[in-house]
């Protein structure tokens, strides 16, 4: 079957690796991607971009400072703005998403927040008065945004966000004010050097009343010189794990007048006469948030692609130890070990992507609602997309984490990729909600779910399988080998797992409630469990999902796309064995059965790994690592790559001349 990177030259261990490929690859990306279109289209972005001039790094980054680095991701955003039609149509999604991470890459860029918040910002919270006039200028570049809600003394806690916008009725403008050290905004990204305006979140108060946080946009910068206007100090807020080439940025503003339309007011309105109006849904202003958290799913889908790419090409190319005496260097990828460590990050990513487009067509059902009126599908979709942000992220941490590990040494080097990766991927843990934190919003909606299920009441989308019957013993095993049959084994194995704990968790909280302490408090006891709850409960999403799109995957790819969701699902069930024994659903037995499953699947899946991290049709621009490129060429290139460090472009470092050579000398004469 063909693997369609097959080329003349490479590595001939990689080559090997993609003759036994039992499946059509360029299927298996299109199936990816959409369409057999979307991947050409991505392929035909790849190729121009590759060949561009001004895309090329002389030096790799690595090797740059950060400012060179942001001046360097500044000169390709502008050729990016000024060319990118001659690219992709750069009204579609997809192909900018694809075109700004061949052309800039992962690290950040000037108008990452512009595009990924700020306008979304004001396209979902402004209203026409305003959009009218700053929308059109935003989308034409003439004025670049950040989101500014973050402050230095409060992210998660958006009630008690400290910057005030005072409604003045006498002038109809509001009074936007940082009132103390800790109000300062801090840490939006692009806010700190780049962004001329900012949607700024800030304590509404009208006639001395506090309403509660709400978004204003706030001009920053003059727009001919960018120098801050009077009253504003912005400034980037200094190196980071990552994001090198992201200013994230501290502002803080001493009352600034802003006109009473800069209030986004598509959902809560304050009239010239300063009455407030709430919104149909108390937390339809905090829309911007879901759409990113929705979005951050794909993202991070293919970051741990990244990884589990480099990593497997990698381990098919190093030759290291032997399994049996007397036989040449096994390739490492035969190391069961290594197996086990890499293939179920291949799986996640799949599953990861495959979520994400469940995700986003139950997103756009809920925009279309909420023109129409109806804000019925938010709270589930909120829950979701909070729960599915806090484990996908921290699961990709993990994924890349083991398949740097998996890199041996070199996995070190940043000549891998995998370092900057990891820092920038792992953001997502901490950024649009902390992990701990979202996971608590999935809770409190799966509170509800038990009570609404006790009732009898109806379930939404999400939660719908607590309505089902258990049937109090897992079938896990007893499937006499039906493939099909065993996949609905482990599935609603997991499903009773999550309704068990979500049970337990809302039982310990009510007995702590009857024990005499408030609601909150009671709950501040039991977050460890639900939490728990919460990433059961969406990694049983997860495996719906992902058990949806392979059982309505086209014939051809079928057969892999089982085999990895065999993998997916017996590496949670082992990995969540614990939640499946400790009522008695599953018995020892089962479990040790799971895990014989699973080293089959290494097995089985062991002559498709490559031909399966090849399908995630990554370019080696995108992937930025020596270990992963396509062509497998990896020591050479590992030897060309440390050659450009600036330590090598003179044999004696003036460091070693001025300190280590004098100290060397004097300790001889010592002698
Ligand atoms: C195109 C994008 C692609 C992205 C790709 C990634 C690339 C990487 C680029 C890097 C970009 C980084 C950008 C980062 C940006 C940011 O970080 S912006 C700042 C983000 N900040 C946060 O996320 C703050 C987190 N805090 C909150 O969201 C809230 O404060 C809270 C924790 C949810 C609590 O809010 P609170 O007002 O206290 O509400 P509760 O009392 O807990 O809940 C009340 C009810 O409201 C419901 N609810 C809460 N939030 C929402 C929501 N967003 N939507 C709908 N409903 C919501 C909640 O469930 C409660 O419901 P009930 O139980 O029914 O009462
Ligand atoms: C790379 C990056 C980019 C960012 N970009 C932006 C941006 O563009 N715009 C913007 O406005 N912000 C941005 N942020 C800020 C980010 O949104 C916040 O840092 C994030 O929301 C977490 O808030 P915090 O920093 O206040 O953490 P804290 O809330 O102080 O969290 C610290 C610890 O306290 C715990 N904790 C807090 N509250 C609770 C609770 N209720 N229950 C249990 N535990 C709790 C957390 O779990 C965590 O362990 C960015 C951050 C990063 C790292």
């Amino acid at each position: 079957m063909p693997n369609r990177c097959i080329k003349e030259g490479d590595n001939p261990d990689l080559t090997k690796e993609r003759k036994t490929c039992t499946f059509d690859t360029d299927e298996l990306t299109a199936n990816l991607y959409g369409s057999r279109n979307n991947m050409e289209r991505r392929r035909e972005i790849t190729k121009k971009i590759s060949a561009d001039p001004d895309f090329a790094d002389p030096i790799p980054h690595d090797f740059l400072s950060r400012e060179k680095c942001i001046e360097a991701t500044a000169k390709k955003t502008k050729a990016v703005v000024q060319r990118g039609s001659e690219f992709c149509d750069v009204t579609n999604y997809y192909e900018m998403l694809h075109l700004i991470n061949e052309a800039i890459g992962i690290g950040g860029y000037p108008l990452a927040l512009h595009y990924g918040m700020f306008l979304p910002a004001l396209e979902g919270q402004a209203e026409k008065e305003l959009t009218d006039d700053i929308i059109p200028r935003a989308k034409n570049l003439e004025v670049i945004g950040a989101y500014a809600q973050t402050e230095m003394g409060h992210g998660t806690n958006l009630r008690e966000l400290e910057t005030t916008a005072t409604y003045d009725k006498a002038t109809q403008e509001f009074i936007i004010n940082t009132p103390t050290r800790s109000a300062m905004k801090w840490w939006p990204g692009n806010l700190g050097k780049m962004s001329n305006y900012a949607v700024v979140t800030c304590q509404l108060f009208i006639d001395g009343r506090k309403i509660g946080p709400h978004n204003f946009l706030v001009q920053l910068r003059c727009e001919k010189t960018h120098e801050p206007l009077p009253g504003i100090i912005v400034g980037d807020i200094g190196p980071k794990m990552a994001f090198d080439t992201n200013d994230n940025g501290f502002l803080a503003l001493d009352n600034i007048r802003v006109p009473r339309k800069n209030m986004l007011m598509k959902h809560a309105k304050v009239s010239p006469d300063g009455v407030y109006t709430p919104p149909m849904h108390a937390k339809l202003n905090y829309g911007t948030m879901v759409y990113v958290r929705a979005h951050m799913l794909y993202a991070h889908g293919q970051f741990l692609a990244t990884a589990a790419i480099v990593a497997t090409r990698y381990s098919a190319v190093r030759r290291q130890g032997r399994i049996e005496h007397g036989v040449p260097e096994v390739q490492i990828l035969d190391y069961q070990t290594q197996q086990h460590r890499i293939f179920p990050q291949i799986a996640r990513a799949y599953a990861i992507i495959f979520t994400y487009m469940d995700i986003k067509d139950q997103y756009d059902a809920m925009i279309k609602g909420i023109a129409e009126g109806q804000t019925d599908l938010l709270p589930d979709l909120h829950a979701i997309t909070s729960g599915l942000k806090s484990v996908v992220t921290h699961m990709a941490g993990l994924g890349i984490e083991q398949c740097r590990m998996a890199c041996g040494g070199h996995g070190y080097s940043d000549a891998s990729g995998l370092p900057k990766l990891y820092g920038v991927q792992i953001g997502g843990c901490t950024y649009e909600g902390e992990n701990m934190v979202m996971l608590q919003q999935t809770a409190r909606y799966l509170m509800k779910a038990v009570a609404s299920a006790l009732q009898g009441k109806p379930l939404s989308h999400s939660v719908a399988y607590f309505g089902k019957k258990s049937s109090g013993k897992s079938r896990i095993g007893k499937e006499g080998g039906d493939i099909a049959r065993e996949h609905e084994a482990m599935l609603e194995a997991l499903e009773h797992a999550a309704c068990r704990l979500s049970v337990e968790a809302s039982q310990m909280w009510e007995k702590r409630g009857r024990g005499g302490e408030t609601k909150e408090r009671a709950w501040n006891g039991v977050t460890v469990e639900m939490n728990r709850a919460a990433r059961v409960h969406t990694r049983v999403f997860m495996a719906r999902s992902f058990h949806r799109r392979v059982t309505s995957s086209p014939p051809s790819i079928r057969p892999v796309l089982t085999d990895l969701l065999s993998l997916y699902l017996h590496y949670e069930c082992v990995d969540m064995a614990h939640h499946l024994l400790e009522d008695g659903f599953c018995s020892g037995e089962q479990i040790r059965y799971l895990k014989s499953r699973l080293y089959e699947d290494l097995t089985t899946l062991r002559p498709n790994a490559v031909s399966l991290v090849d399908s995630f049709d990554q370019s080696d621009r995108e992937l930025n690592s020596v270990l992963g490129r396509r062509d497998g060429n990896v020591y050479e290139a590992l030897y060309q790559w440390a050659r450009k460090s600036e330590l090598n472009y003179t044999d004696v470092l003036p460091a070693v001349q001025k300190y280590v050579m004098p100290m060397m000398e004097e300790n001889r004469s010592k002698l």
